[in-house]
């Protein structure tokens, strides 16, 4: 069983205010003397589902293609925060685990909308608290994936959850959709592009049952 949790990359797609439309067009059209289709693409390294390196906000932060490949590939598991207020808070969260009675894996996806807003731009999604990220990295998580465009609140300048997670070494996965996913555990597999000395990279993010 497979279920792909990634989020559709279409030129209109929702982009973070100000960033980079995500635009296509043909360089190459199929036609008499031409026998193929290429295209070129303009998009901003967090388009869609992806994966944020320390680069993103440490000027010496390490760049997308020198991250361990480890986390973004192994057991996780899914559980549902809807109606989280500002932040998605570390009660919350164990409220959810509480319900479940295996250990928790090394990987924890969040949801938080009720229906991820796919064809339009929201900035009223939740942060992720640093009191929850700490705990999390406490308990061996290697890995926090949201499905929300950021794990800091649209206008924060400080980045706090952000750098909670750096601190501890755990990667990130962001605007994961997971709105047909059901609590529970599966593997996860979302690589990261070896995209050289670069911030972000978009990746194809699927869960595999166990
Ligand atoms: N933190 C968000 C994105 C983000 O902060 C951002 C993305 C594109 C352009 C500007 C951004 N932040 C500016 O303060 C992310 O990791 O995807
Ligand atoms: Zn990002
Ligand atoms: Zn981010």
């Amino acid at each position: 069983m497979l279920l792909d949790i990634s989020m559709p990359v279409f030129s209109g797609m929702p982009i973070w205010p100000g960033d980079t439309p995500f635009s296509t067009e043909f360089t190459w059209q199929l036609e008499n003397d031409c026998p193929v289709n290429v295209s070129r693409m303009t998009l901003s390294t967090h388009s869609g589902t992806h994966a944020d390196a320390p680069l993103h906000y440490q000027s010496d932060g390490c760049a997308v293609d020198q991250l361990s490949l480890t986390p973004y590939l192994g057991v996780c598991r899914v559980v549902h925060c809807l109606d989280a207020g500002t932040h998605v808070s570390l009660a919350q969260v164990q409220n959810r685990l509480q319900t479940m009675n295996t250990p928790l894996p090394a990987r924890l996806l969040i949801r938080t909308w009720h229906v991820n807003p796919i064809e339009t731009w929201r900035s009223d999604f939740p942060g992720i608290s640093v009191e929850l990220i700490n705990w999390l990295a406490e308990q061996g998580v290697c890995l926090l994936g949201v499905d929300s465009a950021s794990l800091d609140p649209v206008a924060s300048k400080t980045l706090d959850a952000h750098h909670a997670l750096a601190h501890h070494g755990m990667a990130v996965l962001e605007n994961l959709l997971l709105d047909h996913v059901p609590e529970g555990d599966y593997e996860l597999i979302a690589l990261p592009l070896k995209l050289l000395h670069l911030d972000a990279s978009p990746v194809r993010a699927i869960l595999r049952g166990l």
